[in-house]
């Protein structure tokens, strides 16, 4: 019904007396209150307002240079002063480099964008591939965090532009530079969370490092506190936004706990990251997680045959092979009594916890003892054990090491090797009637009772987790094959050669192994310490060639047909160094001048591989233990015009390698023209030279574990030079 009765209300809230009548008798609303227009305030005069540090900090820079001759500021001295620091921070912070974006690179321009990059930019280079989601998650996180912090540097670059054979099951792959070092590395997408976020990937960067630079605080460099904190404040930010949105429709709970963890212990535990996360590459810090292998199967089924079989294949020391037999418990003197009553196919006959705790120790890459299990007497051999160290592959073999979860979820890939019972049964008669002291009838009884009920029970239905079954065992030489194959990859190379793609340790063979465990024998006799040592330095010298520059060549061969090769520059020279040490006591060198020969022992095989190569020396002197040391030299005068293979069997600390190539680089050898070329290095000695200098090359045979408190190489091969000369008797 429309409303008809007209009101009418002057400014001051006044009606007509019909209208009052009709409120009496409340056929109206009571009288609204008679209208006030608000007061009026004339706004704020900005050179009237207090002018205070609050004020100055919401100046730009242009209103603050405008406020030089400011009366109020004159007469405040402190305030002037404020005002200048804060043009001086507007002016630093302008001057920053902006990014903002991830921009592509080849990979010629490596070194002038990354490691050339101004010393107080972090460099951020992701290695992918197209075709790859998770390189596409990552670089999309990236995008976003350029753009939010545009003082760091992003890059790209396709992964084997960067290393030559970069494996694609290492992709992505984010390196982190500064100052011409790389700082850490992040393989694989799991070490940012099993949801990969900007600011999940953001905190994993700012762990240990002020990675990201919003350029807000000039070009002053922030702490890793500060970085980190303002990290950590835009995740939670996020984490209470998704949170927002998930409880809209009721189906979240919020777990901000842990969250602001102090930075000085370490992760997050909020975070989401995976189990597995901490298998960044040489950090060189995180350990590496090795791929682990279950081989399991029944008795006899030829699960050791399948083992020596890909181990052989693969030909690579970096495989170990542990058996679930070594983890047998002893018996006890009851037991023993009635050994033929015992079943060794039951799971509790076996020490699980104790095979745990070896497979995890390999896992943290530390090496185990594992125990001997001698078949005949029933027993462990109590005084010998077998030392299994750290490796990329381990091969966990046995009856049972399906059946307990635990040991189960270590394994990345489970084979059962599947063969008929028959033939499995004539095997072990032959077995263990041969090896492991047993009559027919004994093994024939223990089959009946235990043997074929426990497989029954435990190993048959344990094949079900099985990822490859291989029928026929070591005959089917196709899956074995196949499995070689997909193991492979995993080989990877060092940690360090991923890290500096200008480290190449030569590739390792069972040959080279051998050459080793002959010459760091400490009681290998003189003549055959030096017979293999100049075969493991010719092999490293001929790899070291392999890195000149080189042009095509054409040559016609004895049967008139056309050749094309190479022809190698041949504008070269080596250059060993020496090391002479003022030592006192006992420690005075036996050869009574304290010389260390050294590179020096590297000349004949570089002679021999080089015909007529011009050689150099330089001379590093310390004196005793000031840490002064002089550098003497005797060089080729053109050497600035040749490329440069620097001689010295072992890199340690890497000290007097970088003494020798700042003196090569000041008589104007070219960075790049350098070759360094060692037996051993021990990892502080390589981070030591390419952190320096990221342009020179490096080759070695093998990168040993570490340096000891006396900076000597573990497990090294001792005083080089004086084994070579016999100057250490
Ligand atoms: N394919 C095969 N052909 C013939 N004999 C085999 C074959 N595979 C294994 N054997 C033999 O059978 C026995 C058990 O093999 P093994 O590999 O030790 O099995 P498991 O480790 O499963 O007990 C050994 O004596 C071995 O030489
Ligand atoms: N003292 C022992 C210990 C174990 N066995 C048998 O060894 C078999 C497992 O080894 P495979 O190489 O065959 O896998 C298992 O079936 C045990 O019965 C043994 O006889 N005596």
């Amino acid at each position: 019904m429309a409303n008809y009765h007209f009101v009418y209300k002057d400014v001051e809230g006044a009606s007509t007396q019909w209208d009052d009548i009709q409120r009496k008798l409340g056929n109206l609303p009571p009288k609204p209150p008679a209208f006030k227009p608000p007061s009026f305030t004339p706004a704020e005069d900005e050179d009237s307002k207090h002018k205070d540090k609050a004020w100055i900090d919401d100046r730009t820079e242009e209103q603050l240079e405008d406020l030089e001759d400011d009366p109020d500021l004159d007469d405040d001295r402190f305030l002037q002063e404020y005002r200048k620091k804060r043009l001086g921070e507007l002016r630093q912070a302008a001057k920053v480099q902006r990014y903002g974006s991830v921009v592509p690179i080849s990979g010629s321009d490596f070194v002038r964008e990354v490691s050339q990059a101004p010393p107080d930019v972090w460099v951020v280079v992701i290695l992918y591939k197209d075709g790859y989601p998770e390189c596409g998650l990552l670089l999309q996180c990236l995008e976003q965090l350029a753009t939010k912090y545009p003082a760091t540097k992003f890059v790209k670059i396709i992964s084997t532009d960067c290393i030559p054979n970069y494996p694609d099951c290492n992709l992505p792959t984010l390196l982190v530079y500064n100052n011409s070092a790389v700082k850490a590395n992040y393989v694989g997408l799991h070490n940012f969370g099993r949801r990969c976020t900007p600011e999940g990937v953001a905190l994993v960067l700012c762990q240990s490092d002020p990675v990201l630079n919003d350029g807000q605080s000039g070009s002053e460099p922030s702490s890793r506190e500060a970085v980190l904190k303002g990290v950590q404040q835009r995740l939670i930010e996020k984490v209470v936004r998704d949170h927002e949105d998930d409880d809209d429709d009721g189906s979240s709970s919020l777990r901000l706990d842990g969250l602001l963890s102090s930075p000085s212990s370490g992760r997050s535990p909020a975070l989401p990251l995976s189990s597995s996360s901490s298998s960044t590459l040489a950090d060189s810090n995180g350990p590496k997680q090795p791929f682990v292998i279950g081989v399991s199967g029944g008795t006899a089924s030829g699960k050791t045959t399948v083992c020596d079989m890909i181990i052989q294949q693969l030909h690579d020391h970096r495989v170990v092979l542990v058996n679930q037999d070594s983890f047998y418990r002893g018996l006890t003197a009851e037991e023993a009594k009635c050994v033929h009553e015992y079943n060794f196919d039951h799971p509790d006959a076996f020490d699980t916890e104790q095979f745990l705790e070896c497979i995890e120790k390999l896992r943290r890459t530390q090496s185990v003892q594992v125990p001997i299990y001698d078949f005949k007497n029933h027993r462990r051999c109590s005084e010998s054990f077998r030392q299994v160290n750290a490796s990329d592959v381990i091969i966990l073999e046995g009856i049972l090491v399906f059946h307990d979860p635990r040991v189960r979820n270590l394994m990345n890939m489970k084979i059962f090797v599947d063969t008929d019972a028959d033939v499995r049964l004539a095997r072990r008669i032959r077995r263990d009637t041969v090896e492991r002291g047993r009559d027919i009838n004994s093994v024939l009884e223990q089959y009946a009772k235990f043997v074929k009920p426990a497989f029954d029970d435990f190993v048959l239905p344990s094949k079900k987790y099985a990822d490859v079954i291989i029928p026929r065992g070591g005959d089917n030489h196709v899956a074995i094959d196949l499995i070689v194959q997909h193991i492979r990859p995993k080989l990877g190379q060092h940690d360090l050669c991923k890290i500096y793609p200008n480290v190449y340790v030569i590739q390792s063979t069972f040959q080279l192994r051998g050459m080793h465990t002959l010459i760091r024998d400490c009681g290998i006799s003189k003549h055959d310490f030096v017979f293999y040592s100049d075969r493991l330095i010719r092999l490293v010298v001929e790899h070291g060639l392999g890195h000149l520059p080189f042009t095509e060549k054409q040559v016609v061969t004895p049967t008139g047909s056309m050749y094309t090769g190479v022809d190698f520059c041949k504008k070269l020279c080596g250059v060993s160094i020496i090391r002479r040490k003022i030592l006192r006591g006992a420690n005075f060198l036996a050869n009574g001048t304290g010389i260390q020969y050294g590179g020096e022992s590297m000349e004949n095989a570089l002679r021999a591989c080089c015909k007529g190569i011009k050689i150099g020396k330089i001379l590093i002197h310390s004196d005793g233990d000031n840490g002064k040391q002089l550098i003497y030299e005797k060089l080729p005068k053109d050497i600035s015009e040749r490329h440069v293979l620097l001689l010295d069997p072992v890199l340690a600390t890497g000290n007097s390698a970088n003494q020798a190539i700042e003196l090569l680089i000041q008589k104007g050898v070219p960075e790049s023209h350098i070759i360094f070329l060692n037996l051993i290095s021990a990892p502080e000695g390589i981070h030591c030279v390419c952190k320096r200098f990221p342009s020179l090359k490096i080759v070695t045979s093998e990168i040993d574990v570490a340096l000891n408190e006396e900076f000597r190489v573990i497990p090294g091969m001792g005083e080089f030079g004086d084994r070579y000369f016999g100057t250490d008797d």
